[in-house]
């Protein structure tokens, strides 16, 4: 089928969208309802949000009968300006059920199941999604965009990505071995700001807010070293030229904010900012105090930082309680309205406490050692970083912002535009024809531009890219596929059974693709107090995938997990032809087959700093970098 992605650029993007649930003529493809090779293609949609509703009609109109849909949401009010498949009366049910009921109105003999979960919850595993010969992303996050990537890889299943940002879209084709994996090139990271802007010099919202997540994070999220919210005591401009330089905050303001300092005989023990709020209770005064008071009075103890720039004014949480707080908005404005004010300095300090508290009980409600998620449709986190961001930014002097504002900043906000959607749905339908037709060398990845090219075109298509042989999802390692009971397997059983036992490794290193989680490490005793944990409790599931990688042998390989039968007598099944894998490991020239006693010493070329070598094993712990786990969270303002 030739594809003609020629859309003149004169008419722009923007406008209402061309196709509604309302407006749905008849459909310009010849394949409608023929129940041809479409119809009959098993299809996986993964979302059902702005690209996905009309993704959903265009399949159906075009006669794909075989569907699958899901998403793990449920209808807001602010779907229903783009999402046509929605209406107000279906505001709190299943996106997946509702866009279901609502394709089988115009096309009944459709056969569409509908799940309302999310697409990483272990029940879709490589089984699920082995059963479709097609999947189709109408995502909106980097997790589960990596997930079903990698689920796709695996199952090898082809997969249609697609994107769009305001007027921006993209559609991609991703075939195992054949094209760029979703996880080929690194994604840019939101926005950045240097650590000290955020820490001790913020000249605007952006920071505090940036900051106020921060704080979130350290007092009820996942704590990150990188997420410091204290005076940096390093911060270069405040030592210049000072002979002494600043030492660490004084343990008077208490102001290491991940490692806040309590004097406990004599000797300064440092403890986590969690743990010191949660010893205090979380009092929301002594927060305030801490965060807009003593912290500031430490800045302002670094006075270079202050001789260009206008000192900040610590803020006093005992002279705020003697202030009255604000009356409450007017009883007739509606929630949004109030959104949109700006509130005063009392209203924050008001606003901080409660959400303080409220945070402190959602936090109590979670099992021990887990954490909230910064979400900026959680009333009492958005509350916490408006307030906290107004009351940083009133110290700094920068201008104080509605909730509705740093919503948008704090969430990294871009209106999604329905024409945009509809542009990018058109399109991935038009790739999985091709790829269904069999055709799918003619696939591209398509760019919907905002300004037209210098041939006047907003539709850009461009070659798919090879596969980055260097990709650590899709690069070719052997694979082998086992078959174990993750209730049961522990993770010393994994290595000693497994890896070392069946699959002849020495010194493995094993890592959760993607995830950044080492499970076993080759280090002495850094991973050994789990040797007894089951691989359940990992919350690995069937279809997860382990990167091994033996730290003495030029030897890695990706091991799929799946649940063994649960009336097998074996521990485990090794389900994958091994014996290639012993061959080429035993034919491989520059690999030494040594044991932990006997570590190789020719390393082989390209292998780098990666594998020990026996003479400086002694003196160099070789620490292997922990792969950052990136947020969930593509919107997430993150900091270097
Ligand atoms: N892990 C997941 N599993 C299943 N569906 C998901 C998953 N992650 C996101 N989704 C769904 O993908 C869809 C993406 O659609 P869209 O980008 O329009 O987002 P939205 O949530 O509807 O809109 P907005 O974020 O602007 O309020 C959403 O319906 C969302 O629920
Ligand atoms: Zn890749």
């Amino acid at each position: 089928m030739a594809v003609d992605y020629s859309v003149s650029g004169t008419r722009g993007a923007a406008g209402s969208s061309a196709s509604s649930s309302s407006s749905m003529g008849p459909p310009a493809w010849g394949v409608r309802r023929s129940r041809g090779w479409a119809g009959e293609a098993s299809v996986l949609m993964v979302g059902a949000g702005g690209i996905g509703c009309e993704l959903l009609k265009n399949l159906v109109l075009a006669g794909f009968h075989q569907l699958v849909i899901i998403d793990l949401d449920t209808i807001d009010v602010t779907n229903l300006n783009r999402q046509f498949l929605f209406q107000k009366r279906h505001v709190g049910q299943s996106k997946a059920q509702v866009a279901r009921e609502a394709a089988l109105a115009f096309c009944p003999e459709a056969n569409i199941r509908a799940i309302h979960d999310s697409i990483m919850s272990p029940d879709y595993g490589l089984e699920f999604f082995q059963q479709f010969q097609l999947v189709l992303n109408a995502l909106d996050n980097r997790a589960a965009r990596s997930h079903v990537n990698r689920m796709c890889l695996a199952a090898n299943v082809p997969l249609v990505e697609s994107g769009t940002a305001g007027y921006l879209g993209q559609v991609t084709v991703i075939r195992k071995g054949v094209t760029e994996c979703y996880e080929c090139t690194p994604k840019p990271h939101a926005k950045t700001f240097p650590g000290c802007t955020i820490r001790n010099t913020p000249s605007e919202p952006i920071h505090c807010i940036v900051w106020s997540k921060h704080l979130f994070n350290q007092l009820f999220g996942e704590t990150d070293p990188d997420e410091e919210v204290s005076p940096d005591a390093a911060d270069p401009e405040a030592n210049e030229k000072t002979e002494t330089p600043a030492s660490d905050p004084p343990e008077a303001v208490s102001a290491d904010s991940s490692e806040s300092k309590h004097a406990q005989n004599g000797n300064v023990v440092r403890i986590s900012t969690r743990q010191w709020a949660q010893d205090l209770g979380y009092e929301p005064k002594a927060l305030f105090q801490k965060f807009f008071f003593d912290d500031i009075q430490y800045l302002l103890s670094m006075e270079k930082l202050w001789s260009k720039r206008k000192a900040p004014v610590p803020m006093d949480a005992h002279s705020l309680a003697l202030q009255a707080p604000d009356e409450p908005p007017n009883k007739g404005q509606s929630f949004d309205i109030q959104d949109q004010a700006v509130w005063s300095i009392a209203k924050c300090f008001e606003v901080f406490q409660s959400s303080v508290l409220a945070l402190k009980s959602e936090l109590a409600q979670k099992a021990e050692g887990d954490h909230l998620v910064w979400d900026k449709d959680d009333e009492a986190a958005m509350n916490f970083v408006t307030a906290c961001s107004n009351i940083r930014a009133e110290i700094f002097h920068i201008r104080r912002q509605s909730r509705f504002d740093i919503k948008s900043m704090a969430g990294n906000i871009i209106p999604a535009i329905a024409t945009t959607n509809a542009v990018i749905a058109g399109l991935i339908v038009l790739e999985a024809f091709k790829i269904l037709a069999h055709q799918p060398d003619t696939c591209k990845t398509a760019f919907l531009t905002r300004k037209p090219n210098p041939r006047g075109k907003i539709l850009v298509p461009c070659q798919l890219n090879a596969p980055n042989p260097k990709c650590y999802v899709c690069a070719d390692k052997p694979e082998v596929s086992v078959k174990l009971s993750l209730e049961k397997t522990t993770l010393k059983m994994l290595e000693e059974k497994i890896l070392k036992g069946a699959l002849h490794m020495v010194a493995p290193d094993v890592e959760i693709m993607g995830k950044g989680v080492i499970l076993i490490s080759s280090e002495e005793g850094e991973t050994t107090a789990n040797a007894d944990k089951t691989l359940r409790s990992f919350g690995l599931t069937s279809g997860t995938i382990l990167e091994c990688d033996d730290f003495l042998q030029n030897y890695n390989l990706k091991l799929f997990l799946f649940d063994i039968e649960e009336d097998s007598e074996e521990e485990f099944k090794i389900i994958t032809d091994i014996s290639e894998l012993k061959a080429k490991d035993e034919d491989e020239p520059k690999t030494n087959e040594g044991t932990a006693d006997q570590p190789q010493t020719d390393e082989p070329e390209g292998q780098g700093d990666r594998k020990r070598k026996a003479e400086h094993e002694a003196a160099i712990p070789i620490k292997k970098k922990k792969v950052e786990i990136v947020s969930d969270n593509q919107d997430l303002v993150c900091i270097d």
